[in-house]
């Protein structure tokens, strides 16, 4: 792994506040963003997340606040931070009537870039999001998911050190978004710090570094996604896969003190197990296993568990 670039978060935003004809759709909202971390930005339908990544990629002025991406201020250096970043919206624009390779080819001269370099770097971009073989079709034919990972080659173009991406994986069916995480997981490993916006936590818990929790226009949580689970840490909630079935194990579990669920997923020797962190422990449960012949196979905190968490942040939970 390649050492962090910037010591500096790369994006600083202090105390922001924003209105829409005397609706305030931001109001001292305050977070950072770590250099090469893939950071989530959760919040319900109309909480303000469309409104925080323009101001950040200088598309909409912050009415009161400061926000610096890499160090720059955000209305006086537009076009040093416009040189780094790339902002991927929630829909995708017009354009559809082009292949894939002209639409890639128009946006590489709006960015300056040679023919030669243009051939290259549209290469590696359709390399990159496993578009290799579409560089002919038109846009107006490819999936949904096709499109999102024609969108992200866009954003790709001019190489940005950090991508802006609004709710990138929304309409996908769940290959396509599995297929984009893996995208997105392989540039962050290339050293690109990634913003991402959802209104669904457990889309981004497992892909995400950190997170802020946004609702009506005021920041609920910010920080690390392990943070979040000991912030609404009350009653965890854990993944058992045992190497056999043990009889009996689930019935045991349950009449265990604390033990709130002990629930069977859809995975072969696969347990949900919940309790009550006041009342018992992670080592007791362990012990509990052990000592009714259970053999673990793994034992790991359910981050889909997380929900809840937003649920209780927020007034509207997610959808
Ligand atoms: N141009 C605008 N004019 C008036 N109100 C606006 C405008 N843009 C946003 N708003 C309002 O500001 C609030 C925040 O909107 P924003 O689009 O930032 O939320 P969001 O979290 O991105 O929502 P969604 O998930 O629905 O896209 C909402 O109440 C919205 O209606």
């Amino acid at each position: 792994m390649t050492e962090p670039i910037f010591s500096q978060p790369v994006i600083d935003i202090k105390n922001i506040s924003h209105s829409f004809k005397g609706h305030r759709a931001l109001q001292g909202v305050s977070f950072q963003v770590e250099p090469q971390s893939l950071h989530g930005f959760v919040g319900p339908n109309g909480a303000g997340k469309t409104t925080t990544l323009k101001i950040i990629c200088t598309l909409l002025r912050p009415q009161a606040g400061k926000v610096e991406v890499f160090g720059n201020d955000v209305v006086a250096s537009v076009k040093e931070i416009r040189k780094r970043i790339g902002f991927m919206p929630d829909h995708f624009s017009t354009y559809r009537q082009m292949t894939v390779f002209e639409y890639l080819d128009f946006f590489g001269a709006a960015y300056g870039l040679s023919l030669e370099q243009r051939d290259q770097v549209i290469n590696d971009v359709l390399t990159l999001t496993d578009m290799d073989g579409r560089k002919d079709s038109l846009i107006s034919g490819l999936s949904r998911g096709m499109q999102q990972r024609v969108s992200l080659a866009r954003v790709l173009v001019n190489d940005p050190d950090l991508l802006l991406l609004d709710e990138p994986a929304s309409g996908l069916d769940p290959r396509a978004r599995i297929e984009l995480m893996e995208i997105l997981q392989e540039l962050k490993r290339m050293g690109k710090t990634i913003f991402i916006s959802s209104h669904i936590l457990s889309e981004l818990a497992e892909l995400c570094d950190s997170v802020t929790i946004i609702d009506r226009g005021k920041v609920k949580y910010s920080g690390t996604m392990d943070g979040l689970l000991t912030h609404e840490q009350e009653h965890p909630c854990y993944k058992l896969t045992l190497e056999s079935e043990v009889e009996g194990l689930v019935e045991s579990l349950e009449n265990e003190p604390g033990v709130m669920e002990v629930e069977k997923t859809d995975r072969p020797r696969e347990l949900r197990i919940s309790f009550d962190a006041s009342l018992t422990t992670t080592g007791n449960l362990l012990s509990k296993i052990i000592e009714l012949q259970g053999e673990i196979e793994s034992f790991q905190r359910d981050k889909k568990h997380l929900n809840q968490a937003f649920l209780d942040l927020t007034e509207q939970g997610v959808r």
